[in-house]
């Protein structure tokens, strides 16, 4: 059973070194019963290493009021002190470590491990490390007593890193005023400076001066039972060891950071011990790094699980809709985990504590970023949702209206901006200028390729618009078909197109179309204004003809007061006359529409047109020009097109004339009033039986009955038909102008 007294506690037992282990749980109890636990880092470890039975219990009962197991000498001479026993001063926060004595004759040969083990577990453990002689031991056998001192320095050396400067303090006990001083301080210091010398270092220390690792000093007590003195004496060694307001106090610079927590003291010192009693490798700085690490681990998970709940919370409501104030919230949590961490953390090691606090932190951070990866998605949603939303009610508005609702549409964007800036919690950390830049695109995108449908849309009405303004600037020429013909319509043409031509680059503009794109909108728009043009003059050539000929009829037919000619009262070279004048009029005006072709000339122009949105914009302005010149492909009136209508026209015009013609000779014929044809038949009928009397008439006329009647039966009914036209044209061109003709000579006469 492990002593444990509460006040004291047998550290090292037979156990712990058979097992080579220790007993942590009875180590834990103590350190709580003994409150130790109570004094966290700030504290000093002192032990005392030297021969059997030389007083040391009883040095460290008398310094910090220990209750170590003390040798009666009545009793028995043997060991009393076996492994390490430690216990606490009474008073202050010094933690004592009574040693087992070297060179025990308890030990059998062999067994010298044991002890060069529990010597090195204090050397290793201890801030002060206290080595009892006695005076007289002090000659030729020092340095056989002081072998153990070799052997721990070098193997404290090997296996454990030097991270601050071990006391070593020589107690001389049984001092006697006579002796020297200076000659035991100068032998005992000259012995560990050998010792140092002679021990292989390894290669970080082999350049090491002795004194930057070990403080010496040697302190002489007097003999014990001189107790007065003895009593001063200890008090001042005492001083030395406990008093931190003693100017000599040992420990002044000591970074008590470096200690580790006695909460942890029971894993450590099993940890050390292990090592040592196996024999294995061991890094003290380590070992206290490997107790941070543990508990700060720890500490860090309990942190973590401390958040778990907010943490679900703000998953889960960022998985339905994106949360307002998003980094706030996480920083939030941020702050709970840390402030968790820190309380139980702080005092381990500190940079242990400083890199568990970073992987706190980084954990939580990417615990954050796979939420924020869905605050993302979901502001994205959120906005492009309100983006079609918009848009869809943009469709009923009017297009000039559309730059400043694009406008207002920005702000959308600047809203998902914000958000997303509000989301992290740290600027640059989750690359949210890459997300901002990516859904910026996106948003320009749908945006853009809205406006190009509207713009489409636009565009086809604007075509017919354009296609029935042409159509009412050509129609209006055509109708009266003048010299001017092609220059008013170019005049209305470029007048009409002008206008919409600024409105529709105005828009474009307002519309963010890119300058490039702009000039492709506006060439487009050209091309097919000109096309439209082009259409519609080539439907309503259709109408060239009848048109010219309305314009000769009228010319013709009507007189300048507009009253239609008499043809009666006109002769025939009169007729003839405005014939041929109206006729060649129309000619000209048809030679006119016949060579025009119409082709592209650009001019340059500024236009700087405020816009609504605000955007002043200057760009070039293509013209048109109508003109004859015969590189152009864009012929209004090809030659084979001309000539046929020419001759349509001709004949149209030919027949106007055999009208008028014919007109004036009927007229002649249509005053002979009616009864007096009926006279004249009358009179005439009997004479034209007594003429169908005679054979010479009347086998001619029988002659060409029969012929009638075979061509019928045959199916030739017009060939009489044409033969009859033929004799009454012979006779009407012949025979009735010359009779016609004298009688009207008569009549004038
Ligand atoms: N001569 C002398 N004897 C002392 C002194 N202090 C104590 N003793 C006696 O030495 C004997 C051994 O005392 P301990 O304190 O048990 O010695 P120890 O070194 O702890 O012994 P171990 O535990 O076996 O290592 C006791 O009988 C003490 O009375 C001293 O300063 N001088």
């Amino acid at each position: 059973m492990i002593k444990n007294y509460g006040d004291r506690y047998h550290l090292i037992d037979k156990k712990a070194l058979e097992d080579k282990k220790l007993d942590k749980d009875q180590l834990v109890e103590f350190v709580k019963t003994s409150g130790i636990s109570e004094i966290g880092k700030n504290y000093n470890i002192v032990s005392i290493i030297g021969s059997q039975s030389t007083g040391k219990s009883t040095l460290l009962n008398q310094l910090f009021g220990t209750k170590f197991d003390v040798q009666n000498r009545q009793q028995s001479v043997g060991q009393t002190t076996v492994g390490i026993w430690i216990s606490k001063d009474v008073q202050n926060n010094v933690v004592v470590l009574d040693v087992e004595g070297s060179d025990s004759v308890e030990r059998k040969s062999g067994e010298n491990m044991v002890e060069n083990q529990t010597a090195l577990m204090a050397l290793a453990m201890s801030h002060c490390f206290i080595i009892n002689v006695f005076l007289n031991a002090l000659g030729q056998h020092t340095s056989c007593q002081l072998s153990i001192i070799k052997i721990i320095m070098q193997q404290n050396l090997k296996l454990f890193q030097q991270d601050s400067v071990k006391h070593i303090i020589f107690v001389v006990r049984d001092w006697d005023e006579d002796a020297n001083y200076e000659e035991a301080s100068r032998r005992l210091n000259g012995y560990l400076l050998n010792i140092w010398n002679e021990i292989p270092k390894p290669d970080q220390y082999k350049e090491t001066d002795f004194h930057e690792l070990f403080s010496v000093q040697v302190v002489t007590l007097v003999y014990y039972k001189m107790k007065k003195e003895f009593a001063d004496q200890t008090n001042e060694l005492h001083s030395k060891l406990a008093n931190q307001q003693d100017p000599n106090f040992i420990f002044k610079d000591y970074d008590y950071e470096k200690n580790v927590r006695w909460s942890d003291m029971p894993q450590y010192l099993s940890n050390i011990w292990e090592v040592i009693s196996n024999n294995k490798d061991l890094n003290l700085p380590n070992e206290k790094i490997l107790i941070s690490n543990m508990r700060c681990q720890q500490i860090k998970l309990e942190a973590l699980e401390g958040v778990k709940q907010l943490n679900e919370d703000l998953n889960n409501r960022v998985r339905t809709k994106f949360v307002d104030n998003f980094a706030k919230e996480c920083q939030t949590i941020m702050n709970i985990a840390t402030k968790i961490y820190d309380k139980d953390a702080r005092d381990y090691h500190i940079e242990v504590y400083k890199e568990k606090e970073k992987e706190l932190k980084d954990e939580l951070i990417n615990r954050f970023y796979t939420y924020f990866q869905k605050q993302i998605e979901q502001l994205k949603q959120y906005y492009m949702n309100m983006l079609s939303e918009n848009l869809e009610t943009l469709k009923r508005e009017s297009i000039y209206n559309l730059p400043d609702k694009l406008n207002e549409l920005d702000m959308l964007k600047l809203q998902f901006e914000e958000q997303l800036s509000q989301s992290v919690i740290e600027k640059g950390l989750w690359q949210e200028e890459d997300h901002i830049k990516y859904f910026k695109q996106q948003f320009d995108n749908h945006l853009k390729a809205f406006v190009e449908a509207q713009l489409a849309n636009f565009k086809q009405q604007l075509d017919n618009i354009i296609k029935s303004e042409c159509d009412k600037i050509v129609s209006q020429q055509v109708l009266n078909i003048s010299p001017k013909f092609w220059l008013q319509i170019e005049t209305d043409y470029y007048s009409m197109i002008f206008d919409k031509y600024q409105k529709y680059e105005v828009l474009l503009t307002g519309l963010r179309v890119q300058q490039k794109q702009i000039e492709d909108y506006l060439n487009k728009f050209e091309e097919d204004c000109f096309h439209n043009l082009k259409q519609v003059i080539a439907v309503a050539s259709g109408r060239f003809k009848d048109q010219l000929f309305q314009q000769f009829k009228a010319q013709f037919v009507r007189a300048s007061d507009g009253q239609p000619r008499n043809w009666q009262k006109l002769t025939e070279e009169e007729i003839f006359h405005f014939y041929t004048d109206a006729r060649d009029k129309v000619f000209s005006l048809l030679d006119l529409l016949r060579i025009r072709k119409i082709k592209f000339i650009k001019q340059s122009a500024n236009l700087k047109q405020k816009a609504k949105t605000l955007i002043i914009t200057s760009s070039q302005k293509v013209q048109y020009e109508m003109s004859s010149d015969a590189d152009s492909d864009d012929v209004v009136l090809n030659d084979v097109f001309y000539t046929q209508v020419k001759m349509q026209l001709a004949e149209d015009i030919d027949v106007q004339y055999q009208d008028a013609i014919q007109k004036h000779k009927q007229d002649f014929l249509q005053n002979i009033p009616k009864p007096f044809w009926f006279l004249l038949l009358f009179f005439m009928y009997d004479d034209v039986l007594r003429w169908m009397g005679n054979p010479l008439l009347l086998y001619p006329i029988l002659i060409i009955l029969c012929f009638i009647g075979f061509c019928i039966a045959i199916g030739l009914h017009s060939l009489p038909k044409l033969a009859f036209q033929w004799v009454f044209k012979t006779l009407n061109q012949a025979v009735i102008p010359l009779i016609f003709g004298g009688i009207s000579k008569l009549k004038g006469s």
